[in-house]
């Protein structure tokens, strides 16, 4: 059995965004003392291998390999097409820098739900549904993120085929707590429990 602290997974932080809502760059935003891209990368710290897909030179990450996009400024979905490039063949945990309460057990109940025929684990919740950051996607699904991008397509949540993609209800909903705007940063819980910013 592989120690709790493993995650068997290549980590992947995407953090090419421009946190037009913020106002000032969020993954360098503080929380309890730690920035938020720092939070996320402690509940991915298990991963062997760990990628921050961001422009070379925007963030220093003791142990990261950074990847700039190859289609930059093209959101979160251009992010995935990069950290599915430069992954380890097999699951990447793949996250945005804004969702700092991602915890070690949050990526182990993904990597439990796995199934040998699927492609993607997303969490659910209640609310707002599958979760397609926060989520873990396999590197074979890179032709198909490729070919969606090439059509133009930029929703991120058609990454991950339905009939290919384990759902994951029940998880706590404090888990979700995503940072959009300086107030979501205000009202960050410090539990598992706490409110949820949209
Ligand atoms: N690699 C990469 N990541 C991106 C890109 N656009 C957004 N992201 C990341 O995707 C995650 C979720 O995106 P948003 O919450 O919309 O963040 P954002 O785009 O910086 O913020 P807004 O400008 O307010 O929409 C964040 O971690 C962003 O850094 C991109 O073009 N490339
Ligand atoms: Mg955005």
């Amino acid at each position: 059995m592989l120690p709790v602290d493993v995650l068997p997974a290549t980590a992947a932080i995407t953090a090419g965004g421009q946190s037009s809502r913020f106002g000032s760059d969020k993954a360098l935003a503080c929380w309890q003392g730690r920035t938020l891209l720092d939070h996320v990368a402690a509940g991915l710290a298990g991963c062997e291998r760990r990628l921050l897909l961001a422009p070379r030179g925007r963030y220093c990450l003791p142990g990261w390999e950074t990847w700039p996009d190859a289609r930059p400024g093209e959101g979160p979905l251009a992010g995935l097409e990069t950290a599915l490039t430069h992954a380890s063949p097999g699951w990447v945990a793949f996250t945005g820098v804004d969702n700092p309460a991602l915890s070690p057990e949050y990526w182990h109940a993904l990597l439990a739900a796995r199934r040998p025929n699927a492609r993607s684990v997303q969490a659910v919740h209640p609310e707002r549904g599958p979760q397609p950051l926060g989520a873990l996607y396999h590197t074979d699904l890179l032709p198909h993120v490729t070919a969606l991008l090439d059509a133009g397509e930029r929703r991120l949540r058609l990454a991950a085929p339905a009939g290919q993609t384990v759902l994951v209800p029940g998880l706590p909903t404090g888990f979700f707590q995503n940072v959009n705007r300086p107030a979501d940063l205000a009202g960050l819980s410090g539990g598992k429990q706490g409110s949820e910013a949209n």
